[in-house]
């Protein structure tokens, strides 16, 4: 077998199948994916990041087996565009947007930079704190 073959199966989770489902025994396993370069290749043009239909079905399988968040530098609005799953729960913009799915209508929300905002806004006017 080639050197990259045996590299890249090193580092896929199927490699150690036995480790991680002896690991898992008895705990609860949430899945945390990253988007870019993970769930879609990486592109010149972050706008066409698309994922493929064969991924999508991946994840929504993944999500019915266990609770599933995608975590990404990109805003919520962007990534839901290219998932479009609504069963997942979404980490944007770096962690300082957060949607999980719930039956009430717009799901749980967490944005912990909201409280910064009025301080950021007046850095951005130009307003320096002593
Ligand atoms: O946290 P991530 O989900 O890994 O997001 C990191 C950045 O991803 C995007 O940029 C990267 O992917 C682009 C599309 O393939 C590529 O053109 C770029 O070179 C990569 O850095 C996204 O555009 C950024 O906003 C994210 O911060």
């Amino acid at each position: 077998m080639c050197e990259l073959k045996q590299k890249r199966q090193k580092t896929s989770a199927l490699y150690f199948l036995d480790e991680i489902t002896n690991a898992s025994s008895g705990k609860h396993v949430v899945m945390f994916l990253d988007y870019d370069g993970t769930l879609s290749p990486i592109v010149d043009n972050p706008d066409l990041a698309y994922m493929s239909d064969a991924m999508r079905e991946t994840v929504r399988k993944l999500a019915s087996c266990f609770p599933t968040a995608i975590v990404t530098g990109r805003c919520i609005d962007k990534v839901y565009d290219f998932v479009k799953l609504a069963e997942l729960s979404y980490a944007g913009s770096h962690g300082m947007d957060i949607k999980c799915p719930s039956k009430h209508k717009k799901g749980v929300v967490f944005q912990p930079a909201n409280d910064f905002l009025p301080m950021i806004d007046k850095r951005g006017k130009g307003e320096f704190f002593s």
